[in-house]
């Protein structure tokens, strides 16, 4: 059966009339005729589309038996129809939207917009959709605790085994894919979503001066019926489960890059990291101390606090000052005070070059309303008064002869022409100086921390390690409520580093470490203050007693989460999970059988006693010794003596290189 046969089922009288007029006109029908009259009038531009359009026209009426001006008209109208279509189904959808749905806009300025963008990446309906947008994902330290990969990898710890190797680990993290620009639908909880991704250009002023474009993006979610509520719902479960994941966590924030910084509000803060609690317990400090900031904070971030300064007129608000020599645990402390209160820090540097007055007081502004500010380092930050003017003057006529070294007054009536170009040069110099340390202005950080923005439940933790050298100002109460010392390691810290160091570690169900935590932060409405306190105190006991007494605790339990999470957090990134854990407790000290519990206590107090009792060394340096026999207690202990004789020398000679590590 030939093609003619066939369609000549399909299209009875066109094609018989095509095939009779085809036969009448050898194949020449009235069109083509047309056609190649019209070849030389259009050009040779046009003359090779018009030639295969006559192929076709002659093929489809000759050979086919077709009739081209019915080939050509059936495409007109289903072009025609295709537009109308398209229009009509618009202005359904335009009716639709207005008449029969609720719609909420997200704005790509706002936190929830990426609350959205993870929950849509993580569902596989919208992940399966046909117009996706690909984005490049890596992955944190933490995050490669579950690759399986890197887990089953053997460690090597004496040189002879095979070493890891992470030379395609870019490779392996997966891109992430979310909905394209456009149109999308989705069904979650038995309801139909529609979302509209759409990107809006902004003129931008940039700034600086410089005009530039800037993209900005909208999320339109929208669901059948008259109520947004659905999407209200929708858009709380996206930031539910956004924060899941955060349960465990400590978010780090710094202020963002200066060209940022200029779109204020959440653009001022950028996330840095986002670390495993640091529990409370592997901070090595006096506990009377740290009970004492606990319950201090525990009473300040409490609801029914803020009522309480209100009615006495206080502005509500709680400052620390942490000092105390380099390396003896006070950014570890603000740490796992943010993590017991499940608190977001946010770190300034007042040495951070771009960083004005104006920029201070815009990003504390832009604070959440519970959080923990970390000032460190402030006595470095060269902070001054601003000098008034008389100090000015006396500055200006106070100049040194240049050859004695001493100090000569500069009469007023002495003319400037009695000035030496070194003396000049100086002068340049000393200008110079002064406005390289120009950042923040004691009275700009101070209207920063006083500023009402500063008020309403912000914990500000200040560190430094020369307290003496900071103006009274600064310090007094008001803004700094408490003041904890930190000193470099007693024996008995000595004993605690120890062991922490060497306890077994094991890995906790993430959301049983949040929901003890919880238990911890948020009292229920009948919890007091003391009560709160009290469950602080017997967690950090129980906490305690655990780590001593039994090595081998459940992944349930508080103080095993805090085990895992020194190995991970400050001790080294080994990767810990059941599996690993037997392979890191076989201790490296040759044939010697890892220590028992009880053998490992009495190492520790071993260790202690060789500690100077002088508080000569810092728990960083104690850390530090440990970490490089992080498998082996015993050679610890042995290699102990030598190590504090020889640092000990060390920091009397001042040699900044160490002799025996
Ligand atoms: N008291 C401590 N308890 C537990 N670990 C400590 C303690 N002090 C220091 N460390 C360890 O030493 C390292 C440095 O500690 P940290 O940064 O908290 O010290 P710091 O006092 O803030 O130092 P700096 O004044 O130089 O900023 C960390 O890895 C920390 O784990």
């Amino acid at each position: 059966m030939d093609f003619n046969t066939i369609l000549h089922g399909a299209l009875p009288t066109f094609s018989a009339n095509a095939t009779e007029e085809a036969g009448n006109t050898t194949g020449k029908t009235f069109s083509s005729g047309v056609m190649e009259s019209l070849v030389p009038l259009l050009g040779s531009q046009f003359s090779p589309l018009l030639k295969a359009y006559m192929l076709f026209h002659n093929m489809a009426g000759s050979r086919l038996g077709l009739d081209p001006a019915f080939i050509v008209a059936a495409f007109g109208v289903l072009w025609a129809g295709n537009k109308l279509w398209k229009q009509l189904y618009v202005s359904i959808v335009a009716f639709v939207h207005t008449y029969f749905m609720a719609s909420i806009t997200v704005s790509s300025g706002d936190e929830m917009y990426f609350h959205m963008m993870k929950w849509l990446a993580s569902q596989p309906r919208m992940v399966n959709s046909r117009s996706l947008t690909a984005e490049s994902t890596s992955k944190s330290a933490w995050d490669e605790e579950e690759d399986p990969d890197i887990l089953s990898a053997p460690i090597s710890a004496d040189g002879t085994g095979v070493y890891l190797n992470f030379s395609n680990q870019e490779a392996k993290s997966p891109p992430r894919f979310i909905p394209a620009i456009g149109t999308h639908g989705f069904w979650h909880d038995g309801r139909y979503f529609s979302l509209h991704r759409k990107k809006e250009q902004l003129f931008d002023d940039g700034g600086g001066g410089g005009m530039q474009y800037k993209d900005k993006e909208y999320l339109m979610l929208s669901c059948f019926g008259r109520s947004p509520e659905p999407v209200k719902q929708l858009l709380q479960h996206a930031k539910e489960q956004y924060y899941s994941d955060h349960h465990a966590n400590t978010t780090v924030k710094r202020p963002s890059p200066q060209n940022m910084r200029r779109y204020g509000g959440r653009h001022n803060w950028m996330q840095v990291s986002s670390r495993p609690v640091r529990p409370m317990r592997t901070v090595v400090l006096d506990e009377k101390q740290k009970i004492q900031v606990l319950s201090d904070m525990n009473e300040y971030l409490h609801p029914a606090t803020p009522r309480w300064y209100a009615n006495r007129g206080i502005p509500l608000r709680r400052g620390y000052l942490f000092y105390g020599p380099p390396g003896t645990g006070k950014t570890s402390l603000s740490f796992a005070l943010a993590g017991v209160f499940g608190l977001d820090i946010y770190v300034i540097s007042l040495l951070e070059p771009t960083l004005t007055e104006e920029d201070l007081s815009a990003l504390f502004n832009s604070l959440p309303r519970r959080c923990v500010v970390l000032l460190e380092d402030i006595d470095t930050a060269g902070l001054a008064r601003a000098p008034d003017k008389d100090d000015a003057e006396n500055t200006t006529d106070s100049i040194s002869d240049g050859k004695d070294g001493k100090i000569k007054s500069n009469k007023k009536s002495e003319s400037k022409d009695d000035w030496k170009v070194s003396d000049l040069a100086r002068e340049l110099k000393k200008q110079g100086g002064e406005n390289e340390k120009k950042g923040i202005s004691l009275s700009g950080l101070l209207n920063a921390i006083d500023g009402v923005a500063s008020h309403e439940g912000r914990v500000l933790i200040m560190t430094t390690n020369k307290p003496e050298s900071l103006d009274e100002a600064l310090i007094r109460p008001g803004r700094v409520d408490l003041q904890v010392g930190f000193s470099n390691a007693t024996q008995e810290q000595a004993k605690e580093l120890f062991e922490r160091m060497y306890e077994a570690d094991s890995k906790p169900p993430p959301r049983k470490a949040a929901a003890i935590r919880s238990s911890i932060t948020t009292p229920t409405p009948t919890t007091t203050l003391g009560g709160a306190l009290q469950k602080q105190q017997q967690q950090m006991a129980d906490d305690n007693n655990n780590a001593t007494k039994d090595s081998s605790v459940s992944g349930d339990d508080f103080s095993s989460e805090g085990s895992t999470i020194v190995v991970l957090d400050e001790v080294v990134s080994v990767p810990s999970s059941p599996a690993v854990t037997a392979k890191f407790e076989t201790r490296d000290e040759g044939d010697q059988k890892e220590p028992t519990r009880q053998q490992l206590t009495q190492i520790a107090a071993d260790f202690a006693a060789k500690i100077p009792t002088g508080k000569l060394i810092s728990p960083a340096e104690i850390q530090g010794f440990l970490l490089k026999r992080k498998k082996a207690p015993r050679l610890a202990l042995a290699e102990v003596e030598v190590w504090v004789d020889a640092l000990i020398k060390q920091k009397a000679s001042k040699v900044k290189v160490l002799q025996v590590q």
